[in-house]
């Protein structure tokens, strides 16, 4: 018997936030198993032959597991969407959200990590103003994307954008997106807040990021100054 796909995750990640906005929006059901980082439960040998890359989110569908992020909201758009336009069959459409998806992978995504994992991990008690700016530079390619359509391929929401804004609003709580510069992707991070699954799958997890990362600044500078 099939029983609900299984996703090893943590609400804080980002890519972890970008698969549960794929499920909620195809209404696909997920066995949620929290995967602990600080507590090393993704090192662990059942965790490795899972995914020896040693990354959340994975998704185990009866059998097959899935890694990445990104292949994961492919695979479950491609297997359970009841429609097409959330990652298109056609070749064309398909190969720009896959450029998306790629951006996210390769630069929305990293510099997202490149401000909070010092601070989470190394016991950083500063995000350098170069990171801040690194991210913006990232916004900039986002902010190109959108010309005039309300979604990064156009018309319709795709599973690029689910993967983006879950980079970008981690990212925002950071490097603030300053909308004079970037009004379309200002514009376009309000109306994905807007869908109705967006604050469970993935502004709570933003905010115990967010929530996170402030405290241990505060705390790691404490640490330093008592060194
Ligand atoms: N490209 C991967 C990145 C996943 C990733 O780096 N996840 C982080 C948590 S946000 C992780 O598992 N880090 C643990 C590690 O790298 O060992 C994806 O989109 O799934």
């Amino acid at each position: 018997m099939s029983t609900k796909p299984v996703l090893y995750y943590s609400p804080r990640s980002p890519p972890c936030r970008a698969v549960l906005l794929t499920a909620a929006a195809i209404g696909v059901e997920l066995d949620l198993r929290l995967t602990n980082l600080k507590e090393k439960e993704h090192l662990t040998p059942e965790f490795l032959k899972l995914n020896p890359q040693h990354t959340i989110p994975v998704l185990d569908d009866n059998g097959t597991v899935v890694t990445d992020s990104h292949v994961i909201s492919a695979y479950l758009a491609d297997k359970y969407s009841p429609d097409e336009t959330l990652y298109p069959k056609d070749k064309l459409k398909r190969m720009e959200v896959d450029a998306r998806l790629y951006y996210d992978a390769g630069h929305l995504f990293p510099r997202v990590r490149l401000m909070v994992e010092p601070v989470i991990y190394f016991g950083a008690d500063n995000i350098e103003q170069h990171k801040i700016n690194y991210m913006h530079l990232a916004y900039d390619g986002l902010e190109k994307c959108l010309t005039n359509s309300p979604y990064l391929c156009g018309e319709n929401l795709t599973i690029a954008d689910l993967c983006a804004v879950a980079s970008v609003s981690s990212g925002a709580i950071f490097a603030p997106i300053n909308e004079e510069k970037f009004p379309k992707l200002a514009a376009w991070l309000k109306r994905l807040t807007q869908l109705p699954y967006y604050k469970k799958s993935n502004q709570e997890g933003a905010d115990l990021l967010g929530s996170l990362v402030k405290d241990l600044l505060v705390a790691n500078k404490k640490a330093k100054e008592n060194q």
